[in-house]
């Protein structure tokens, strides 16, 4: 009865609250100052580095690469959020205006996301950018290659952050080592509103903390926290709009406690009865 590995135990006759409002346009103070097209063809990209074309704008590179001289120092930029509220898309943003100005990007995201594309960081929205799938950080240097890396690399992107639990060792030495610009993207808490992985970590060291909210899906209001509508309990569960949802403070309590009752309820029913303490 309960084989359903991911049971959505929010259905909309479940619902202590309507689901069926209209969706709000969500983020469009987000994506309408964007001054790219983030359609733009992967196509035209390598898959893993990709540096602007746009010589009129190489006067604003770096004067030195970034492990040649370490004249000019990396920075560290954090933006999180709950789910949906734009992550993805504002590190897209971020990571394209710095190839604009000419430097050489890459981007990381763990090999856990299995959603949509492995080889691709992929918005909710359908963006999409090319990427390393990894499953840590450490390895992120002998794979790119150290030569590359070294002496060639300006920016990293780092999304789904909450994966990588080297983050932040990765970060302090990208940055404060060897000059990079690192942007990570992630959750900072997971479906009971914990500290999601290193991810609030990496604040102490960073240069510029980004939150993001995104539209309460029960009464379009801001949004800060995600709801879990399945009945997993690990931390971990991949997944996007069939399994999460963003809500707003008011309903992730009532939320969160109609849920958490629904998965007692299972739980306890799944338990062999103890005869010796009827
Ligand atoms: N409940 C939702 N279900 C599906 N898509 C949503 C929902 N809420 C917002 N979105 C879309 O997700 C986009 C943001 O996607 P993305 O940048 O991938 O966010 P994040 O990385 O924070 O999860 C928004 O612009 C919006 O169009
Ligand atoms: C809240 C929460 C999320 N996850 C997973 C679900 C998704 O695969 C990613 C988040 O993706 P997004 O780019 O932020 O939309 O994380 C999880 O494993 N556990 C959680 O509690
Ligand atoms: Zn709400």
């Amino acid at each position: 009865m309960f084989a359903a590995s991911m049971r959505t135990l929010l259905s909309p006759s479940l619902t202590p609250f309507s689901l069926h409002l209209p969706k709000p346009s969500l983020f469009s103070r987000v994506l309408r100052i964007s001054p790219y097209s983030l359609t733009k063809p992967t196509s035209t990209l390598t898959r893993f580095t990709t540096r602007s074309s746009s010589s009129t704008r190489e006067s604003h590179t770096k004067p030195t690469s970034p492990s040649s001289s370490f004249s000019s120092p990396g920075e560290i930029h954090v933006v999180v959020g709950p789910m949906f509220s734009g992550k993805t898309t504002t590190l897209l943003r971020r990571i394209l205006a710095e190839r604009e100005l000419g430097k050489t990007i890459a981007v990381i995201k763990s090999d856990k996301d299995t959603r949509y594309c492995i080889e691709s960081i992929v918005s909710h929205d359908g963006e999409k950018f090319p990427c390393w799938a990894l499953p840590d950080l450490s390895c992120f240097k002998s794979r790119f290659g150290i030569d590359a890396y070294e002496n060639q690399l300006d920016v990293i992107g780092i999304d789904e952050a909450q994966f990588f639990g080297d983050l932040y060792e990765f970060c302090r030495e990208a940055a404060d080592k060897e000059g990079k610009t690192v942007i990570v993207a992630g959750l900072d808490g997971d479906y009971l509103r914990r500290r999601f992985g290193s991810v609030l970590d990496v604040i102490p060291i960073a240069d510029t903390v980004t939150k993001l909210s995104s539209r309460c899906e029960v009464c379009g209001k801001r949004a800060l926290f995600t709801l879990r509508k399945t009945e997993e309990r690990e931390t971990e569960v991949i997944g996007g709009a069939e399994v999460y949802m963003p809500v707003c403070r008011n309903h992730y309590v009532s939320g969160q406690g109609v849920l958490e009752t629904a998965r007692n309820v299972l739980d306890s029913s799944r338990k062999p009865h103890n005869v010796a303490s009827l």
